[in-house]
């Protein structure tokens, strides 16, 4: 007789953990009577940049929330770096929260607070560095995200939506962050502005070394930077593998998605334009 000993027992957790920095199990997420996730299973792997893609509603925000913890989830574990986020007291919340960034999809940057005074919020809430320091932090992050150093002081009112985009990226860049958590990312720029978007995210993301999870619409960010791609449907996780992958899927959705005209033309441009980046949009 033989038996499968379960992957849980037989990877070193330390090793595990530093390999697989999120890991999603049976994740149940609802509203009320809505069930938005359930039993979704997700691992995002050290150094990658996953893309999420769903239909409208199916729960890729929800699921951002859930794993950076506004949300609470109503059944499974998440855990990051290893730690139980659920049950993680809150000393060790606050040292796993270090650990990531996040770029929202508005920038959620403060109103009333100059682009080098909402990068230096994250430094002064966590960090003892003297202010001097901290906004030398702050400028070194703001020129990291391809800003011109004179948007350092301008309040974010008075930045373009690209520019407003690269401000929140240096505040989720201001602690040094190992993952990076990004939702559409490109939402809102011009096929330029999101190119050049997307070059700067990979080349931060190689530079930094860091693991990227990014809610993304956006088919051309999808061939251009991503590793690989899960997509929600039917309250779960139905697939993650690299872009090319899902092409030959034999799901619905992920069917109309990367085989309808706009995936068609996404994979064309990829395919052809390695070197001069076309968008679709
Ligand atoms: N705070 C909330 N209260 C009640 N229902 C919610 C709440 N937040 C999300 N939902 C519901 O959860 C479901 C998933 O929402 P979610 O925002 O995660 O979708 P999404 O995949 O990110 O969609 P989109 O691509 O349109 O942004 C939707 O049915 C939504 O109405």
């Amino acid at each position: 007789m033989t038996f499968e000993r379960p992957q849980e027992i037989a990877v070193r957790p330390e090793v595990d953990d530093e390999q697989n920095p999120i890991r999603i199990q049976g994740l149940v997420s609802r509203f009320g009577d809505t069930v938005v996730h359930d039993g979704l299973n997700l691992t995002v792997k050290r150094g990658e940049i996953l893309g999420v893609v769903g239909g409208s509603g199916s729960g890729k925000s929800v699921l951002l929330n859930s794993i950076i913890g506004l949300k609470v989830p109503d059944g499974g574990t998440v855990k990051l770096f290893g730690h139980d986020m659920l049950t993680a007291n809150r000393r060790r919340w606050s040292s796993v929260e270090r650990r990531w960034g996040v770029l929202f999809q508005q920038g959620a940057l403060f109103s009333n607070l100059t682009v080098r005074e909402n990068v230096a919020a994250p430094l002064l809430e966590h960090t003892e560095l003297p202010r001097r320091e901290i906004e030398e932090l702050a400028d070194l992050k703001i020129a990291l995200s391809g800003l011109p150093a004179r948007a350092a002081d301008l309040k974010p009112a008075e930045l373009s939506g690209g520019m407003r985009k690269r401000a929140g990226l240096a505040r989720a860049l201001a602690l040094d962050p190992e993952l990076l958590f990004l939702d559409e990312p490109t939402a809102g720029l011009d096929p330029i502005g999101a190119a050049a978007f997307d070059d700067l995210l990979k080349d931060l993301s190689d530079s930094l070394d860091l693991t990227v999870f990014m809610i993304t619409h956006d088919l051309d960010t999808l061939y251009a930077i991503t590793d690989r791609v899960a997509v929600i449907a039917d309250k779960t996780v139905v697939a993650v593998a690299p872009v090319r992958e899902l092409e030959h899927s034999d799901h619905p959705w992920i069917k109309e998605y990367f085989l309808g005209p706009r995936g068609r033309a996404a994979a064309g441009m990829a395919g052809s334009a390695q070197t001069t980046p076309t968008r679709t949009s």
